[in-house]
């Protein structure tokens, strides 16, 4: 399979390429050139199957180039065998036709490991068969960093540079990365928010001089390898519930519009999804545009769901490339507008977006009576995010005839501040973690400039 950029202006690239790569030269991102479509009677005989059986069916014809069937199908029996739960991302019902899928029984307890756990493992291979070694630098709100660590310690043939927001993400998550000590893993807090993090991360694919001629990998969901991984779970959670029989809906707490794109490709692909419906915090400049055609950036809010304090979603951009039929050229002046908070949709590309999307916005107070009243209904303790994410639900969903999946984003112990605020105790660590509070912590505190972090990484590798 080939990859295009969204930008029309770099070479295509496999599989392989395209996940050593970041953006892409023109400042793009990769999308396959055409996707594999599925049947209603193929995916109908994939009822049954075990998840990493049901990922090697919706990831191979993605990576075929690179991998051969058996060396991918031991690669994803071994990835997902490392999660807590037999059924990997179980559904549990909290509400009429109302579940949740926990995608946070990976070894950070966030959705991100099904990605990142892949990803390191793929890394490992095509390194190893290269004999290369690369500088991986990420952006995180919290979750990205600690399952990238994960997910790529295993590989020698790296250095990994994780950029956080100080003082920006909860403690736990914090922990979670600064506690894995090892010469190759650096985490930065700089001092600015996420989109200060993603920027520098960003401008470093096309500033690449301080590399010393190694090669820049990206581990963010701007890699099209996330978001291929992502896109197994919707088919797992739908055909759980009855698709391609019955249509399934997806409520989707929403940063860096990675994890909703995955379903939008789901359903591309031949899943019957209904709604898809993209949930915000107070940054909803997602909601604003989907909602309102309004894409005015405004200074980012710190809430009580971290990890979505995103004013500049990077995979929005893969999306508006769809909205733009696939034109590069019209695409780049579209994103110089989103750039500078002046973007319009034509009417057409608004109602197509409406046509796609439903969305709603929920502020820390909401988040929170949510979080209690879900509590109290079922006993089940909703991360932050996900707690928004079912409000979403709740607040679009057209019928309750179509089941709706909200994805469970994170655990609840990653974010004990909200669970407080909204009246309860928060869950005890799991026993992998259960010492992240004695174990030393390693982090370099520098200033959110392209120039100060590039320094560092230069002289580190
Ligand atoms: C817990 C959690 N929920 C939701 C999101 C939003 O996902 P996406 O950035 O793919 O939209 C993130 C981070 O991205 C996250 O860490
Ligand atoms: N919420 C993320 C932000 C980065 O998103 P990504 O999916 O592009 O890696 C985080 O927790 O780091």
């Amino acid at each position: 399979m080939k990859y295009i950029s969204t930008r029309g202006q770099a070479p295509a690239l496999g599989f392989e390429d395209v996940l050593l790569a970041g953006l892409a030269s023109d400042g793009g991102l990769y999308v396959p050139e055409t996707l594999p479509k599925f049947s209603a009677e193929e995916i109908a005989s994939w009822s049954g199957l075990a998840y990493h059986e049901l990922a090697f069916k919706i990831i191979q014809p993605f990576v075929a180039d690179a991998f051969g069937d058996e060396e991918l199908k031991e690669i994803l029996a071994e990835t997902y065998a490392g999660f807590a739960h037999k059924a990997v991302a179980p559904l549990v019902q909290v509400g009429p036709s109302l579940h949740v899928m926990e995608l946070f029984h990976g070894p950070t307890l966030a959705f991100k490991d099904f990605a990142l756990q892949l990803l390191g493992r793929l890394l490992d291979k095509v390194l190893e068969r290269r004999k290369e070694r690369v500088v991986i630098m990420g952006a995180t709100s919290g979750d990205t960093g600690s399952a990238a660590i994960e997910g790529c310690r295993r590989c020698e043939n790296l250095d990994i540079f994780i950029l956080h927001p100080h003082q920006r993400v909860s403690e736990v998550q914090r922990r979670q990365m600064t506690t894995i000590l090892s010469d190759n893993i650096y985490n930065l807090a700089v001092t600015g928010n996420f989109d200060d993090c993603q920027r520098i991360v960003k401008k470093s694919f096309a500033n690449q001089d301080f590399l010393k001629g190694k090669r820049l990998v990206a581990v963010n969901s701007i890699n099209w390898a996330r978001i291929m991984a992502q896109i197994v779970y919707y088919f797992h959670a739908a055909i759980t519930l009855g698709a391609p029989g019955r249509p399934v809906s997806f409520s989707v707490p929403t940063g860096n519009f990675g994890d909703i794109f995955a379903g939008y490709l789901a359903k591309k692909m031949g899943l019957p999804i209904e709604q898809l419906i993209v949930a915000t915090n107070s940054n909803d400049i997602l909601h604003r545009i989907i909602s309102d055609n309004n894409a005015q950036q405004e200074s980012l809010e710190h809430t009580l769901s971290p990890s979505m304090d995103i004013m500049v979603s990077s995979n929005f951009e893969r999306l508006l490339f769809d909205l733009c039929d696939q034109d590069g050229e019209k695409l780049s002046a579209l994103m110089a507008d989103m750039d500078d908070g002046s973007a319009s949709l034509s009417i057409n590309q608004v109602n197509k977006l409406k046509s796609l999307f439903s969305s709603a916005r929920a502020d820390d107070a909401t988040t929170c009576s949510v979080i209690e009243r879900v509590w109290k209904d079922n006993e089940y303790l909703l991360d932050p995010h996900t707690a928004i994410g079912v409000y979403a639900a709740e607040k679009c969903r057209k019928s309750e005839q179509t089941p709706i999946v909200c994805l469970a984003t994170a655990h609840p112990v990653k974010f004990p501040d909200a669970i407080i605020r909204s009246g309860l105790e928060s869950p005890s660590l799991p026993e992998h973690l259960a010492d992240l509070f004695d174990r030393p912590e390693s982090q370099y505190v520098m200033e959110a400039t392209m120039e100060t972090v590039q320094e560092f990484v230069t002289a580190r590798i």
